[in-house]
């Protein structure tokens, strides 16, 4: 048995002079869940497309299922699920029969197994009602539906959150979990936001400019999400005198707003708030916090903003 469902080794991809894809080995542990996280462009429909054969690698080989040879590929690849850009649906077709007619074009044995997937995707209830009609998150659920005929062990999905409402996201959230936990169903799920990763994820790869930057557990990903104390006082220049001849330490940024990250200290707030009042120093806020997943993937890609 293998460990991973997924290696790809040094795979690039060159679009004539543009490199989307550079030497990235990333390694997905069956079982999990991998939130593949990149700015737009910076990737990862590019890896996907190679993993699920809709492109060919300038370099780089890719294992999947242990399979690495171009034949052996094509059987591994009919245990994957996938959803790549919106799901194709028939819109004057109903869930069921969008599911039926997909079934038939794949080849895939037993009608009966339709209404077992509407079930898993909670559309069960949504009887006649046209595709066409369908909410986004419906949509999605029904390309989730689709992807999942034939039973996939590996279900790949770009970007399915896009352009869903925060109910859908939650909705989407649910339902991959569930998948992931009844089934044992490994899952990789690529988006530009992290937060609709965040309570997902069971590992996470970060993708820049076509390298992958980290590969990291979601454990790792919140003892990185670093904890500090929050501070706004009429006079920064004075507090981070204090912090740094009071308190002895220099492990603090200071905004552009005069506001003070202070990184150290975080078990004794107390000895902070004490030094800065003991100075005569009017303190406007003082709170403890914890950076967010959001704001360490635009630190790890070195930038301002993630979008
Ligand atoms: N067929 C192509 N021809 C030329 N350039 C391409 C092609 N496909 C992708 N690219 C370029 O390769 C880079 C990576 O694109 P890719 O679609 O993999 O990014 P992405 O991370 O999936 O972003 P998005 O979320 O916007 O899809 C981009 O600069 C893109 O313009």
């Amino acid at each position: 048995m293998h460990e991973y469902v997924l290696q790809t080794n040094q795979l690039s991809k060159k679009f004539k002079s543009h490199t989307a894809l550079n030497k990235v080995s990333l390694s997905i542990r069956k079982g999990s869940i991998y939130g593949f996280i990149g700015q737009n462009g910076a990737g990862k429909s590019t890896l996907i497309r190679i993993v699920t054969g809709l492109a060919y690698p300038t370099e780089g080989t890719i294992e999947l299922f242990g399979a690495s040879e171009e034949k052996e590929l094509i059987q591994a690849r009919k245990r994957i699920g996938s959803i790549i850009e919106s799901p194709a649906l028939f819109p004057h077709m109903t869930a069921s029969e969008n599911l039926e007619a997909n079934r038939l074009l794949r080849g895939i044995p037993g009608k009966n197994c339709i209404p077992r997937m509407l079930e898993q995707v909670g559309l069960k209830e949504v009887g006649k009602k046209k595709a066409k009609n369908f909410s986004l998150g419906m949509k999605q659920r029904l390309g989730l539906a689709i992807a999942l005929l034939g039973n996939p062990e590996f279900l790949i999905l770009d970007e399915p959150t896009n352009g869903l409402d925060p109910i859908g996201v939650i909705e989407m959230r649910e339902l991959l979990k569930r998948l992931n936990r009844e089934l044992g169903i490994t899952i990789l799920i690529s988006s530009h936001i992290l937060s609709e990763l965040h309570l997902m994820a069971t590992h996470y790869g970060i993708i820049h400019h076509g390298q992958l930057l980290e590969q990291l557990t979601a454990k790792e990903m919140n003892e990185k999400c670093q904890q500090y104390v929050f501070i706004k006082v009429d006079n920064p220049d004075k507090a981070t005198a204090i912090i740094q001849n009071e308190l002895g330490t220099s492990d603090f940024e200071v905004m552009q707003d005069g506001a003070i990250k202070l990184y150290s200290h975080i078990e004794q707030p107390s000895k902070v708030s004490s030094a800065l009042f003991s100075a005569g120093l009017a303190v406007e806020k003082f709170m403890p916090m914890g950076e967010d997943l959001e704001s360490y993937f635009t630190k790890r890609i070195g930038g301002n903003s993630y979008v």
